[in-house]
């Protein structure tokens, strides 16, 4: 797909509007450091954009959301590449569907949107592991963001992939893309790797011509390791940061050239069990205003986040593990659901001060829906799939062996062996090394016994007779994003040690859960057997249709513990109701079939099944909960809108 070209013209007009139209050969963006500022086709130019993962939105989505930036008042979006995404095997590529990446830059041209674009190869972004594939890890002892020359390889194979596809659009080709990053915030990084860094701006040179302006983007900490020649640097920092003493920072790296905030942040991440992080609107407003009255050009992250869909999500560690939530809200201008926010017109009206805005109004918010409460049924416990599951076998090991070991990069893999004697007391099982990648649900015999956690203290103890199954479920919940500084291996990376046994003699199965969900769509096919293990992770769904044309809507599931939701085949994501703060799942009316037609909602529970099976479909989200609480929405009887949550625990 080409980049759009200026609207056809009738020919007599063309000669003389061709003078005054910039063509691709006229077409630049630079910096012009005389007058600290950028020029684009030589006349002055400041960007005010935001950020906006096409990864994390619907492609369907992509066209209303980017519309709603340009109505804000921006003239550029920003947004990363995750190699992950489109790399699933070495060699393997998906440009297709919501990975299009050619189709998004269209729709941020038809927008009227310029694009600052961040390939990476690492892009952090609280995505799993940064953007890198996990099988680079099938070389244990890679050294990722270094000069490592089998880290460099694969980087060199991917980006002869994708830069020649951004080539064509490219702002001076015709294209809408004025900047590329290089790497991201490198300067955080313990590394510190310069050949690393001059390998990738070489590489982006020898792809991508001398014309582009490649950038680096670093917090104040990290100027000093991720500047280099030849690169603009720019710098991060939100609201409550000190803006004059930053950009005086950066004046050290950049003397001359526009000051650029390349992540002005207006929210923050969520991770499962703390609170939902949200930015006030008057800190998020007064900083921007000040950065544009020094005439600063500013990108602000988030201005819509989306979702963590299916295993997307990234980790940080903070003393302890810490995996981001579904939602990619971020207390952003435009909500996960992409309505426009208050925040979101009050940096409105701060940008009007400094540029003109799009006439016209914003689009409304879309409609919303409510539905149920759905009852689900049982389909069967999860161990009761093995052949559908892992239908290659397992794999057999004296010790047990990583998920990129056996070439699982996402979801859950089995581990099972059998106790070798009689265990009458009530004895622990544990793994050395804090050796849970990342949590790990226990049963002997079919028998959930429990839940052993990564960076959290065990105190899980069983009994069993010799020759009982011991079955470890391993849920990989998302690659550590930031700050990792080791390679964050999934699965039990140490044999487990029941009492003071170390347990050994081990058969992995990997499992593909996701195509299990597919092939049951619409109708399960079970079999009386696939009820029979008594207890542990187990598999619900229902179908239900919409009468009207429906609209987007919030599941809630009340009661439920932890697991992973999939609508119509589509792996909506995680849920941990347990732990909070999101209580529902944004699900998009894109994902559902409506007037009637049926769709089917399967729910994998990690944990405990409620009493009452239920889920709900609200019209609003809950992403703030306090923690250990559930809610219960009762329809009230006068009107359709549920009545205050009640609390039920
Ligand atoms: C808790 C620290 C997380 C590190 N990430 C930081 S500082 N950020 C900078 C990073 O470049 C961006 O991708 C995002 O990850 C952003 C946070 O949303």
């Amino acid at each position: 797909m080409a980049p759009k070209k200026p609207p056809c013209l009738p020919s007599l007009l063309l000669p003389l509007l061709t003078l005054l139209l910039p063509q691709a050969d006229t077409r630049s963006f630079i910096v012009d450091r005389e007058n600290d500022r950028f020029l684009l086709d030589g006349a002055p130019f400041r960007f005010v954009s935001g950020s906006l993962h096409y990864f994390r939105v619907p492609r369907v989505l992509w066209a209303d959301r980017l519309l709603k930036m340009r109505m804000s008042g921006l003239n550029a979006v920003q947004f990363y590449v995750p190699w992950n995404y489109h790399e699933p095997e070495p060699g393997v590529y998906n440009f297709n569907g919501s990975r299009d990446l050619t189709a998004f830059l269209n729709e941020a041209s038809i927008a009227d949107l310029l694009v600052i674009l961040r390939p990476g190869p690492y892009i952090c972004a609280e995505w799993e592991m940064g953007g890198l594939p996990a099988w680079l890890l099938q070389k244990p002892e890679i050294q990722l963001r270094t000069s490592d020359p089998d880290f460099l390889a694969a980087v060199d194979s991917w980006f002869k992939v994708l830069l020649p596809k951004l080539y064509p659009w490219l702002y001076h080709n015709g294209g809408n893309i004025i900047s590329i990053q290089v790497e991201n915030e490198y300067g955080s990084y313990k590394a510190c790797d310069f050949t690393y860094m001059r390998h990738l701006a070489g590489l982006f040179r020898a792809l991508l011509g001398d014309r582009i302006l490649l950038f680096t983007t670093d917090g104040p900490e990290g100027l000093k390791c991720g500047s280099l020649q030849g690169l603009y640097s720019t710098v991060d920092f939100g609201p409550a940061d000190n803006m004059t003493e930053i950009f005086a920072l950066l004046r050290k790296y950049e003397p001359h050239g526009p000051l650029v905030n390349s992540e002005y942040y207006t929210g923050w991440l969520d991770y499962w069990g703390q609170n939902h992080s949200t930015r006030s609107i008057s800190a998020v407003t007064k900083g921007l205003e000040a950065m544009l009255k020094l005439g600063a050009s500013v990108n602000m992250y988030m201005f819509h986040g989306g979702t963590n869909f299916g295993y997307w999500n990234g980790a940080d560690e903070k003393g302890r593990f810490l995996p981001i939530t579904t939602s990619y809200d971020y207390d952003a201008p435009i909500s996960e659901a992409g309505d426009p926010t208050p925040k979101l017109f009050a940096l409105r009206n701060v940008i009007s001060k400094f540029q003109e805005i799009p006439l016209g109004p914003l689009p409304p918010p879309s409609p919303k829906m409510m539905l149920g409460p759905l009852t689900l049924h049982l389909d069967g416990y999860l161990l009761s799939f093995l052949d559908i599951l892992c239908p290659h076998g397992p794999i057999r090991s004296i010790l047990p062996m990583t998920f990129e070991a056996v070439k699982q990069d996402h979801g859950f893999m089995l581990y099972r062996t059998y106790l070798t004697h009689t265990v009458s007391e009530p004895t622990q099982l544990w793994v050395p090394n804090n050796g849970v990648h990342d949590r790990a649900y226990v049963m002997v015999d079919g028998v959930f016994q429990g839940v052993l956690e990564r960076n959290m203290k065990h105190q899980l103890f069983l009994i069993g007779k010799m020759g009982a199954k011991l079955d470890i479920l391993l849920e990989n919940m998302g690659r550590l994003s930031f700050g990792s500084n080791s390679s964050d291996f999934k699965g039990l990376l140490e044999p487990p040690v029941l009492g003071q046994t170390a347990l050994t003699q081990w058969l992995m199965f990997p499992l593909k859960v996701d195509k299990l969900v597919k092939w049951w769509f619409p109708l399960p096919l079970l079999r009386s057997s696939h009820l029979q293990a008594p207890s542990g992770p187990t598999f619900y769904s229902t179908t239900f249709s919409i009468l009207g044309e429906g609209g987007d809507t919030f599941l809630f599931l009340p009661g439920w513990t932890k697991g992973q939701v999939w609508i119509n085949g589509f792996n909506l994501g995680r849920y941990w109701t347990r732990q909070g703060p999101q209580q529902t799942l944004y699900v998009p009316r894109p994902l559902l079939f409506s007037r009637g037609a049926l769709n089917k909602i399967t729910l994998l529970e990690l944990e405990n099944v409620p009493p009452e099976p239920q889920i709900q479909f609200l019209d609003r989200p809950i992403l703030n909960s306090t923690l250990h609480k559930t809610y219960i929405y009762s329809l009230s009887a006068d009107t359709q809108s549920p009545s205050e949550p009640m609390e039920l625990s």
